[in-house]
């Protein structure tokens, strides 16, 4: 049964109230970006968390988009795990793409909106303490072997201050998902890690990740295959089964270490359908895919 308007914003009160002042970390996925409608949309949305008293936290991607300017310049994307291998070139690319590209335009769509927006990527304030990943084992006709997938990080450290500072002067810190190491080099992390990292650090109410698809997916070509809810200890054998592949398998493993680091929220939602993140926060209606953890009874 259709809800009448007056309806649904009597619906959205409990959330309201239960949600004021909570911190709620939401990764943008590139894939979700890649229509400027949709984009639009959900920082609209966004927006409008902030004037209800939440205290939104933005952490974006933009795979697609580094992908697409790689091709451009006759170079290939190869990911092992959903994780690009960055030499040079990539890490330039990369750089200039999520800092320079996509990190401003959210900024100012917040503008535009009527929210304040500031953006930052792990660098500033020492946000993103990174240190490279280490070599991957990769098994390549049964044998095993180890793969260097160049300036790629794992966070090491977060320093959660000036998250703060900003959220307690009512901006909406945008993060891009560039870091430093100990010795200044720039590393690229994958932004569902970033955002778990951050959601973790802030001891947020939720830790929502925006994608493409309606959630994971028994079968990803299915959409009606949606799996509802995943507990963290089914994650790594839905990975070996190859249920999870690609980009989906950074996304799964980082709900499931928010999850397990004390996020009591991790939702995997499509952010392409129209105000998916505003059904997901002020309704009863279950979308996307929840992870939690069993021996939590959730
Ligand atoms: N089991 C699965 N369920 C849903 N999507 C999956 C699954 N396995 C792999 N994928 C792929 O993961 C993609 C989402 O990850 P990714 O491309 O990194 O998105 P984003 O840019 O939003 O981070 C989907 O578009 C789909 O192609
Ligand atoms: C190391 C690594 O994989 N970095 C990612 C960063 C961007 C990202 O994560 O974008 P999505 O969220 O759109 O996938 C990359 O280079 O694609």
């Amino acid at each position: 049964m259709e809800l009448k308007r007056e309806n649904v914003l009597i619906e959205a009160l409990p959330y309201i109230q239960k949600f004021y002042n909570s911190i709620m970390v939401i990764k943008l996925g590139g894939h979700a970006m890649v229509d400027s409608e949709i984009m639009n949309d959900i920082i609209r949305d966004i927006v409008l968390l902030r004037f209800v008293g939440i205290h939104p936290v933005i952490v974006h991607g933009g795979g697609p988009e580094i992908t697409e300017k790689m091709e451009r310049m006759g170079k290939k994307s190869e990911f092992i795990g959903g994780i690009r291998i960055t030499d040079d070139e990539t890490l330039e690319i990369a750089r200039m793409v999520l800092v320079g590209n996509i990190n401003t335009k959210i900024v100012s769509l917040i503008g535009h909106h009527g929210g304040h927006a500031v953006g930052l990527s792990g660098k500033d304030g020492k946000m993103i303490l990174a240190r490279k990943k280490p070599p991957q084992k990769v098994r390549i006709k049964e044998m095993e072997h180890d793969v260097d997938l160049g300036w790629v990080g794992d966070t090491e450290i977060i320093n959660p201050e000036l998250i703060h500072i900003l959220t307690n002067k009512s901006y909406i810190p945008v993060i891009s998902p560039i870091a430093m190491d100990t010795k200044g080099n720039t590393l690229n992390i994958n932004a569902d890690v970033v955002a778990s990292d951050i959601a973790v650090s802030l001891n947020a109410e939720k830790l929502i990740l925006l994608t493409d698809v309606t959630g994971v997916l028994r079968d990803k070509d299915d959409p009606s295959t949606r799996i509802s809810q995943i507990a963290v200890e089914e994650v790594e054998q839905l990975i070996e089964e190859d249920v999870i592949s690609s980009g989906m398998i950074p996304k799964v493993r980082s709900a499931a270490s928010a999850v397990i680091s004390g996020v009591d929220r991790v939702h995997i939602i499509n952010g392409s359908v129209s105000h998916s993140l505003l059904l997901e926060l002020f309704t009863d209606t279950g979308i996307g895919t929840m992870v939690y953890e069993a021996e939590n009874n959730k």
